[in-house]
């Protein structure tokens, strides 16, 4: 006898973030972003770019509850956003200009805020709280500067401090605000070594940069955002020099082949304070083929 058998189903894996037809209007009647989608595998490092006032940190805001969406949805892990607040599951590394260095408060109190979510409304912390704070520290490199006012650090002391309140906060989605901004070199590879240690443990990392010349080096992914969602996938099928210039205005600047990028590819950037050159593809995936350089 032969007895049917059913095909196994599979569920597909609920996406690390989720954004469909997402648009956020301010109450000044300003629509910051418009019928925005893109999805986000978990275990991945996504770039967020977009010139200024492309709605970056509009999208950030309607990730973390901020702001509503007026139509579409936003899903994190699942998830409906509340739900994600709830359970702590969206963190938030600031741009260091939206903080208040002044305020007196010690660089451990910072991190311990990343637990907040997971005390109880007296916020007494226990002995795992601690130990997260104490283990975030030690992996930012910043343990020794535990007990520094937060006014008295560097630039990219800053940066890794508010790292460390994500890590505390054990975030599954974590949102970056121009996290190489203001840092030297070596800090901005420690903190992008930190992020693929990050990727490696399934979490899903979001950050928004200027620094295009770094997001091929180390970002999986990429949404290019101007006020809407321009395009959006692997970093190679995005950065084609057509979505470059719809997102960036027609500023992309060739490089002579002298700054040949890896494997012979051309080399193009951005006109920006970053200058390093960067990979563009002249089709999804297609690197533009090098021409002579005499
Ligand atoms: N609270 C607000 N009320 C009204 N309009 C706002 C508000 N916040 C931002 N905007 C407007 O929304 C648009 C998108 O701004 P947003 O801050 O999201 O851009 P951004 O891409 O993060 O820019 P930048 O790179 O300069 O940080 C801009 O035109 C901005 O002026």
């Amino acid at each position: 006898m032969i007895l049917a058998t059913r095909p196994k189903t599979h569920a597909e894996p609920a996406a690390g973030l989720a954004v469909e037809h997402a648009t956020v209007t301010y109450r000044n009647g300003l629509t910051a972003l418009h019928d925005a989608s893109f999805t986000i595998p978990t275990g991945t490092i996504t770039a967020l770019v977009g010139v200024n006032g492309s709605g970056k940190s509009t999208l950030f805001k309607a990730i973390m509850g901020f702001v509503p969406t007026s139509s579409g949805s936003i899903r994190v892990l699942g998830m409906g956003v509340p739900e994600a607040l709830k359970r702590n599951l969206v963190a938030y590394v600031p741009q260091s200009e939206d903080v208040d260095w002044n305020f007196p408060v010690l660089v451990e109190d910072v991190v311990m805020m990343g637990r907040y979510g997971k005390m109880n409304f007296l916020r007494m912390a226990k002995p795992a709280d601690h130990a997260a704070v104490a283990e975030a520290l030690e992996r930012v490199g910043m343990a020794d500067l535990r007990q520094r006012q937060i006014g008295e650090l560097s630039g990219g002391q800053k940066k890794r401090v508010f790292l460390a309140r994500a890590l505390a906060q054990d975030g599954r989605v974590i949102l970056l605000d121009e996290p190489f901004t203001g840092v030297d070199v070596k800090t901005e590879e420690s903190i992008i070594a930190l992020l693929r240690e990050l990727r490696d443990e399934g979490r899903v990392m979001l950050v928004s940069t200027h620094n295009l010349g770094s997001v091929p080096e180390f970002c999986d992914r990429a949404v290019l955002l101007k006020r809407t969602v321009l395009a959006a996938g692997r970093t190679r099928d995005v950065f084609t020099r057509d979505n470059l210039e719809a997102a960036f205005g027609g500023v992309l600047r060739q490089f002579d082949m002298a700054t040949l990028g890896p494997e012979g590819q051309k080399a193009c950037s951005i006109i920006s304070d970053d200058e390093r050159p960067f990979v563009v593809y002249d089709a999804p995936g297609e690197p533009l083929a090098p021409t002579d350089p005499r």
